[in-house]
C-alpha cells in the first residue's frame, strides 16, 4: 500500500487548534486524515487515537453507537495533554461503506445482531484494515502509541502493521440505552473491552 500526504492545515476545534493532515491511499483513493497536536515527533510515545468513520455517529449525532462520543472524547483527551495525534480513516461500516451500513442497521431493526447482519450481507464482520496507519504516522514522525481503543483486535492488527503500541488506554464514552445491546454484542462476539486499560511489554500483542 502506497499512502501519500497530500496537504496540511490548521484546524481549530472546540477542543483545541490541532493541524489537519490529508493523505491519499494511491490503490485505492481513499482520503485519510491526521489531527495532530504538539511535538509528536521527539521520540515519545504518543497519545493516539484511529477512529474509523461513521458518518451517522460523527456526523448526526446517532445514538446506536458510540463512536461520536468517543471521537469527542478522544479530541478532548489530546488537547488536555497538549500532544497527541488522531487518525480519521474512511472505512465507513466497520469497511464496508455508509450504504452497506444502513442495510446492516436495517437488519439489525429486524432482531439480527450487528455481527450477523454483516455476514448475511455476505461481508466479514469487520473488514477494516490498518496498514496505512504505518505510512501516515511515519510521515508525521510519530515512533510508538499509546493507543485509546477498547478494541484488543485493532491493537493487534495495528502492530501487525509495523505499529508499534506501549499502552493500551480503555475510551468509554457514549453508552446510552439505544446502542446497550450493540455495544454488549461488540464486548460478546468481537472482544471489545470496557473497562480496563494496560500497558503492554514489548513485543507484546493482545489476544
Ligand atoms: N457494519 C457495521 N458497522 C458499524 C455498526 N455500528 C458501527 N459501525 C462502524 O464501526 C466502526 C467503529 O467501530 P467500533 O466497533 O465502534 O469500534 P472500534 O473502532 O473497533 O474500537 P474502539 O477503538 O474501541 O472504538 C465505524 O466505521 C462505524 O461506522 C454496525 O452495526 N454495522
Ligand atoms: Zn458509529
Amino acid at each position: 500500500m502506497s499512502i501519500q500526504h497530500i496537504a496540511s492545515c490548521r484546524l481549530p476545534t472546540v477542543s483545541a487548534q490541532f493541524e489537519l493532515h490529508g493523505f491519499q491511499d494511491a490503490d485505492t483513493g481513499a482520503e485519510h486524515l491526521a489531527l495532530t497536536l504538539g511535538a509528536i515527533n521527539d521520540g515519545a510515545p504518543v497519545l493516539c487515537r484511529v477512529h474509523s468513520e461513521c458518518m451517522t455517529g460523527d456526523a448526526l449525532f446517532s445514538q446506536r453507537c458510540d463512536c461520536g462520543a468517543q471521537l469527542a472524547a478522544a479530541m478532548e483527551r489530546i488537547a488536555a495533554e497538549g500532544r497527541g495525534v488522531l487518525l480519521y480513516l474512511r472505512q465507513e461500516g466497520r469497511g464496508i461503506g455508509l450504504l452497506n451500513k444502513i442495510r446492516a442497521y436495517q437488519l439489525q431493526d429486524g432482531g439480527v445482531d450487528t455481527v450477523d447482519a454483516n455476514v448475511r450481507l455476505g461481508f466479514p464482520a469487520d473488514a477494516r484494515g490498518y496498514a496505512m496507519c504505518a505510512g501516515m504516522l511515519g510521515h508525521l514522525g510519530v515512533a510508538s502509541l499509546r493507543l485509546l481503543t477498547n478494541n484488543p483486535r485493532k491493537v493487534a492488527a495495528l502492530a501487525e502493521a509495523g505499529v508499534p503500541i506501549v499502552e493500551r488506554i480503555a475510551l468509554v464514552s457514549g453508552h446510552n440505552h439505544h446502542n446497550q445491546g450493540y455495544l454488549a454484542v461488540k464486548a460478546a462476539r468481537m472482544g471489545h473491552l470496557f473497562d480496563t486499560s494496560c500497558v503492554l511489554a514489548d513485543d507484546e500483542v493482545l489476544p
